[in-house]
């Protein structure tokens, strides 16, 4: 007998859907279904037609919109030209990531479960609204309803009885393999680039371009409580074009000190190389991680320690536990009763991972390299409006960052990643590179440059207009006025 093949398909835009549907794959896994999590934008959709059974974790951003990984999905799945039997041979179930807050409640999952079924697939489960209001954050909504889905999929698709459930406690096998490496190999430091500037191809998440920082200097009065900084960057030979309204993504880095901690508290050597290997075929390198690669540089550069940890970390964390004690506490924050306690100790107070395994310094002595992509996400990039007009400033791209910064109970001040490692960086000390992209924006102007428009940009708002006037002036348009 075939061990059931399930297909788990995430649109998401922050990492909550993506982090889902992990979940979702290792709960698959523990009952020994066979399992695959996609991004939707990397799963080839025609191929939707030969899926017997699929689960579609989605996020909704914007006002109502699909997240960017998953809009060439949304596109072809609204084809006017597909069949209503397109998927009659698929059952499948749609869990919504939300915000009740916004006007287009989990707008995605719910049009997304209507369309699925106007194409003749069958639903297992009305679809799931996880919401972010809730005092518990989505997971009130989806535990009960990962209950009833596991129910109805086992009893549909039993797995062989030789193939026991795998119990919580007991590691999955890690995604990949690490292999440290004493000496580099032959394909030398080229490979240690974050990033090339190839012309041919404006930079984009995978290949982004390093750009140079010419300036870094605050506009707010040194006693204002918002430290403001307009940023300049060097993107000269970088073939990147932009119009006022669009945005620029940036990946950032975490700190030095953040990075040595880390990498003391699990007996790292930050100058070690290693190699990956994936443990299974099909799963592809992490992206924007060069082979081989140094401890620092996944850590620095890839792993997303400042974060707020997730469920999942703590449920993978107690696995590797070798610690009687603190096992006990990563058990009970991992458990759906433990959930309060988890928010007052993480969520509420905005711990870091990195903070938390200081907390269990025992556990985080003893993760083997090997878990450390299945325990901690990616480091996400963050948007910026663009400040500039390339007709007011050719070759150069600014922004304007507030720098976050707020206190909780923790006695050490919470710090946004990216706007303080932006105002970290000091051209005048040597150079200095952000890996950074551009896309178009949501904000349109118009097209006619005489059309009058009242602009109203609170704080940083103010971005994208101080570009569009920039433009208007570059076309030698008068009578522009920017109160603030
Ligand atoms: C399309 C778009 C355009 C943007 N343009 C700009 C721009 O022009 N300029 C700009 O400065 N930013 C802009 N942003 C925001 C920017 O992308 C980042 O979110 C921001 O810089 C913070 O990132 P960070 O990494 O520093 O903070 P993070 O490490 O991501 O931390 C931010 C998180 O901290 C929490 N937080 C922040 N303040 C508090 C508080 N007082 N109390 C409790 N929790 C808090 C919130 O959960 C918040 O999500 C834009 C965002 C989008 C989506
Ligand atoms: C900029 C932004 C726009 C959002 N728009 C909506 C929306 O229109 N409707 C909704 O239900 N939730 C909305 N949300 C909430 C997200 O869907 C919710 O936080 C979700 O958990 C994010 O999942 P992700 O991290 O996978 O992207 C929005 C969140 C952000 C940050």
């Amino acid at each position: 007998m075939q061990v059931p093949q399930l297909l788990v398909l995430f649109g998401s835009q922050t990492g909550t859907a993506q982090d889902e549907a992990e979940r979702l794959g290792r709960e698959a896994r523990r009952r020994r279904l066979g399992c695959r999590v996609q991004a939707l934008d990397s799963y080839a959709v025609a191929d939707l037609i030969r899926e017997p059974l699929v689960i579609f974790v989605c996020a909704t951003t914007g006002q109502g919109d699909p997240p960017d990984n998953m809009k060439n999905f949304w596109r072809f799945i609204f084809r006017k030209s597909l069949l209503s039997t397109s998927l009659c041979q698929m059952d499948f179930a749609v869990l919504g990531l939300g915000d009740s807050s916004y006007a287009k409640f989990n707008f995605v999952a719910k049009k997304l479960h209507r369309r699925l079924l106007q194409l003749g697939a069958s639903a297992l489960l009305p679809p799931c609204l996880g919401d972010d209001q809730h005092e518990l954050g989505p997971d009130a909504a989806i535990d009960p309803w990962l209950g009833d889905l596991w129910k109805k999929i086992m009893r549909l698709y039993p797995v062989p009885l030789d193939f026991p459930e795998i119990p919580l406690g007991i590691p999955l096998p890690s995604k990949f393999i690490f292999q440290f490496v004493q000496e580099v190999p032959s394909v030398g430091t080229e490979g240690l680039k974050l990033a090339s500037s190839d012309p041919q191809r404006p930079p984009s998440e995978l290949q982004p371009f390093l750009a140079p920082v010419i300036t870094n200097q605050r506009v707010t009065g040194p006693q204002h409580f918002q430290d403001v900084r307009l940023i300049e960057f060097d993107i000269t030979g970088s073939s990147i074009s932009y119009a006022a309204g669009d945005v620029v993504s940036i990946m950032p880095s975490n700190s030095e000190t953040h990075t040595q901690q880390f990498c003391r508290l699990l007996g790292l050597n930050p100058k070690q190389f290693f190699l990956l290997t994936p443990r299974e075929p099909g799963v592809p390198h992490p992206p924007g991680l060069p082979q081989p690669c140094t401890v620092s540089h996944l850590v620095s550069r890839y792993l997303d320690i400042a974060s707020v940890p997730r469920r999942s970390f703590f449920e993978l964390l107690a696995c590797l536990s070798p610690h009687g004690l603190e096992r006990e506490k990563l058990l009970e924050f991992s458990s759906a009763r433990g959930q309060e306690e988890l928010w007052e100790y993480c969520n509420r107070p905005r711990r870091t991972i990195l903070e938390v395994l200081c907390d269990f310094p025992h556990t985080a002595a003893a993760i083997p390299p090997d878990y450390l992509l299945d325990l901690i996400p990616r480091i996400r990039p963050r948007a910026f409006s663009i400040a500039s007009s390339l007709l007011a400033h050719p070759g150069r791209l600014q922004i304007l960052v507030a720098v976050v910064q707020y206190q909780t109970r923790l006695k050490e001040p919470r710090r946004g990643l990216c706007s303080s490692w932006l105002a970290s960086l000091n051209p005048e000390q040597g150079p200095v590179q952000v890996p950074l992209w551009v896309r178009p924006g949501s904000l349109m102007f118009p097209e006619t440059p005489d059309t009058p428009i009242i602009m109203v940009g609170p704080g940083t708002g103010v971005a994208p207009f101080r570009a569009a006037i920039q433009e208007r002036v570059a076309h030698s348009q008068t009578g522009l006025l920017l109160a603030d």
